[in-house]
């Protein structure tokens, strides 16, 4: 197997964006009519352009910007969710996401088939995604309700339940959003304890927060985005202040 790693080479994400004509109603009928019933209007968007970076082991890094800059949508492409439109990246080892702790759950199927359809998903042989099922549920303490149907969860069971598959196991790299704890307290410090052994036994991590103290007690290094572009890829601390200064400016 190759070394593990990350390589962003002039990296580019453009996204469809579906606008509308103005809706008024100090417009005439005629115009307010037309943009009611007219399709949106489709346009390209670029959100990433021109990302360089390379991540190897050892490095834990921060991903910081303004609201929009691009942080969540960098950790997208890094995971594969959306295919750069422009340069290259190579990722070597195993990933693990954490990022939408409930999407891809079925509603109608048991937290039991929800396990098992995820965990295959997540790459895993049906044998081993059985096998995972007792540890998940026991980890969520959602034991009781192992047959039941996943739309019979409370929104913090279903976090619970999301954030027990993602976390089953050991990653090479771990790429994550800011999660915020919906659980109850006893489950968010459990929770803390399994990611900091994450976090731990990954070789590369990948954060996006605005939480300075988060980010300085996970992060060694940390990137700097601004309207879909790298400004700075530094030492956390920083990258923090550069940060602290860009957000002073107007933008
Ligand atoms: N699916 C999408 N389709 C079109 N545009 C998108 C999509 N997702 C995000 N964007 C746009 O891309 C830009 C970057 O969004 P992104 O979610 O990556 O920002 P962010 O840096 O993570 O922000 P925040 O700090 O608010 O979480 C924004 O302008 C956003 O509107």
């Amino acid at each position: 197997m190759k070394d593990v790693h990350i390589r962003a080479d002039r990296i580019g994400l453009d996204l469809p964006v579906y606008t509308q004509d103005q809706r008024s109603t100090r417009a005439s009928l005629s115009l307010f009519l037309k943009a009611a019933f007219l399709p949106p209007k489709r346009e390209l968007r670029t959100t990433l352009d021109d990302v360089s970076f390379e991540l190897l082991p050892g490095d834990r890094v921060g991903v910081i910007g303004r609201n929009g800059a691009g942080k969540s949508t960098l950790l997208k492409v890094l995971v594969g969710a959306y295919p750069p439109s422009r340069g290259t990246l190579s990722v070597a080892g195993t990933r693990q996401a954490l990022l939408n702790l409930s999407l891809g759950f079925s509603p109608e199927a048991t937290l039991v088939e929800n396990i098992i359809l995820r965990a295959i998903a997540m790459g895993r042989k049906p044998a081993e995604a059985v096998g995972l099922v007792d540890d998940v549920l026991a980890f969520g303490e959602l034991e009781e309700k192992a047959n039941d149907r996943l739309r019979t969860l409370s929104s913090g069971q279903k976090m619970r339940l999301g954030f027990s598959i993602a976390t089953a196991s050991e990653h090479q790299i771990l790429i994550m959003d800011e999660w915020i704890g919906t659980g109850d307290a006893a489950f968010v410090e459990k929770a803390k304890e399994r990611m900091r052994s994450r976090v731990d036994s990954a070789q590369i991590v990948m954060l996006a927060s605005h939480n300075a103290q988060l980010l300085r007690s996970v992060c060694n290094k940390a990137i700097l985005l601004e309207k879909g572009r790298l400004v700075q890829l530094g030492e956390v601390d920083e990258v923090i202040s550069t940060y602290r200064t860009l957000i002073k400016q107007e933008p």
